[in-house]
């Protein structure tokens, strides 16, 4: 196998990790959250999610959450703090905030797209060009997430091909980098090798991004999938924080901290600091009072 020389983390923690929380989390919680995982390392932080807090009323105080980091984003400069838009009235709020990154969020699944934006693959890409068009012209850089890219909870398989064609379309009309989510983590390792394999005809590896859910106890087997095919960017949250409002029983994000174990295992740098990372996980997952879901995480506090 072979493995790139270091790795950029995407900490999906505050947004992925929290949207799905079922209590209401305050304001303060989440940015000492965000705070401490800069302190950790991290140097791409999803914060917030400018939705419909009808559809996902965890994420109603994104402009509170954003502000908030703007202000303190000119203390830590170094740090990108970054939000979902999916439409232009939720980018319209997000430049009012002075957010730099939003991304773009599609599925590579038709029914899949149409419980979480309420529309179809094709509506989703006619509504997002025009967000990616402003953002670009505001000077933010615009990510995109293809859900369901191993697999989806309403229609089960899930072809490659048309995984890399929503992926192609969204780095054509301007995506930065585009975000392979394996929503419900049904991946295996065999087939997110695939996977990669055929997006990457199309999208040079550099510019796509590894968002796989651990819910079926694959995650970092299918992440040293991705790796060895050349993938460098991934996403994961601290604790193992989340689940999707969309996919139900799907549980949340690879943690962050084994995330760090495995690569410092392999001798490939990420930036973050394992005992720092692990602290924040056992803090938050206390402050919220939900198990750690990080077995690298339980096993360095317990010590
Ligand atoms: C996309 C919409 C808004 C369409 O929702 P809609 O109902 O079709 O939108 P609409 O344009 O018809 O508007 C309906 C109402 O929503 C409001 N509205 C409309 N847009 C916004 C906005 N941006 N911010 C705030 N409010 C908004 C709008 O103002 C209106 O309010 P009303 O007049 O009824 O009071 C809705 O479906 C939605 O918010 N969905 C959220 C889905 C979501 O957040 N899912 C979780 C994130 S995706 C994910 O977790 C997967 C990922 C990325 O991690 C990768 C992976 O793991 O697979």
């Amino acid at each position: 196998m072979s493995f790139p020389a270091s790795v950029r983390l995407v900490e999906a923690g505050p947004r992925d990790g929290l949207q799905n929380e079922p209590q209401p989390i305050p304001t303060a919680t989440k940015l000492e959250l965000i705070e401490r995982l800069a302190g950790a390392g991290h140097r791409h932080i999803e914060a917030a999610s400018f939705v419909s807090p009808k559809w996902v009323p965890q994420m109603a105080d994104h402009r509170e959450v954003m502000q908030a980091l703007m202000q303190e984003g000119q203390a830590r400069p170094q740090v990108t703090y970054s939000a979902l838009t999916p439409n232009l009235k939720g980018l319209g709020a997000a430049l009012e905030c002075g957010v730099k990154e939003v991304a773009v969020f599609g599925a590579a699944s038709e029914s899949f797209s149409q419980k979480n934006i309420n529309c179809s693959i094709a509506e989703s890409l006619t509504r997002f060009a025009p967000v990616v068009e402003r953002a670009q012209a505001a000077g933010v850089r615009v990510r995109g997430y293809v859900s369901c890219v191993l697999g989806c909870p309403y229609e089960g398989e899930i072809d490659p091909e048309q995984v890399a064609s929503v992926s192609r379309a969204l780095y054509e009309m301007g995506c930065y980098e585009v975000s392979l989510g394996d929503t419900i983590g049904t991946g295996t390792p065999l087939k997110a090798s695939r996977l990669i394999e055929v997006v990457s005809r199309d999208i040079p590896i550099e510019h796509l991004a590894a968002h796989f859910h651990d819910t079926y106890g694959q995650a970092l087997a299918n992440l040293m999938a991705a790796l060895d095919q050349g993938v460098a960017v991934i996403d994961s949250s601290v604790a193992g924080l989340g689940g999707c409002p969309y996919a139900k029983g799907a549980s949340g994000n690879v943690a962050t901290e084994d995330v760090v174990y495995l690569l410092n295992g392999l001798g490939i740098d990420c930036g973050v600091d394992l005992e720092r990372i692990a602290a924040v996980g056992d803090w938050i997952s206390r402050s919220i009072s939900r198990p750690n879901r990080s077995r690298t995480g339980v096993a360095l506090s317990s010590r």
